[in-house]
């Protein structure tokens, strides 16, 4: 006995413990501040260039749409971030994410094996329709991240909010979030529905990944 549990020890996060009680009771959890003003301009940095070096792809959905069919669906843009050939401000992104990943799966058994995450731009006019992160096939993602990189000017009258879709008693409940620089917002992947409104003025910049079993 003595000897399984020390190989479970760990230290106690009130941070991630309030992620884990939001994820158990909400199927959802909002974040400020999990990445610094700092952290977030690096990052934000960091997808500019990238931009600007013309590395983006529109994003695509499924494999076999017309690109119209796309457009109607979502309109953002964005770019696969490899952990092994991360730059620093990358590195600052996933140390955080990992010990995350890790608490996780000491204290609630997820089993979390992979992850995936990319950069996403939505250019003023673009939107992400109502959806559910698992319609690729891909029964392996369970919990959604999405991190936002906005300045710390970004308005609500911008758009882009995201909208989570809960079921509260055999009613549906939209919950609007919206996209302040720092915020991380988590939610169960194949449980939530959820959109990104269109933004109606400036860019709006964020970090979406995946953690996944087996
Ligand atoms: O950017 C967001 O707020 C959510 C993005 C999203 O739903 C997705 O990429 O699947
Ligand atoms: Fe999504």
């Amino acid at each position: 006995m003595d000897e399984l549990f020390d190989q479970l020890e760990f230290i106690e996060n009130p941070l991630y413990e309030s992620i884990i009680e939001d994820l158990l009771e909400q199927q959802y959890s909002v974040v400020d501040n999990f990445f610094s003003a700092e952290e977030v301009f690096l990052l934000r940095a960091s997808l500019l260039d990238k931009y600007e070096e013309d590395k983006f792809k529109k994003a695509a959905i499924g494999n076999k749409f017309e690109e119209q069919i796309i457009k109607s669906i979502r309109g953002d843009f964005v770019l696969w971030i490899d952990e092994k050939n991360s730059n620093s401000a990358e590195k600052l992104f996933f140390n955080k994410i990992n010990s995350l990943i890790d608490y996780l799966n000491k204290t609630c058994f997820l089993g979390i094996l992979h992850k995936e995450f990319h950069y996403a731009i939505y250019p003023e006019g673009t939107f992400y329709k109502r959806h559910l992160d698992t319609f690729q096939n891909d029964d392996r993602r369970k919990l959604s991240f999405v991190c936002y990189l906005n300045d710390e000017n970004w308005k609500n009258e911008n758009g882009g909010e995201l909208v989570i879709y809960k079921d509260e008693n055999g009613m549906e409940v939209p919950k609007n979030l919206y996209p302040l620089p720092g915020r991380v917002v988590i939610f169960e992947s194949q449980l939530l529905e959820h959109e990104v409104k269109t933004v109606l003025a400036s860019e709006r910049y964020s970090i979406t990944g995946w953690l996944k079993t087996r």
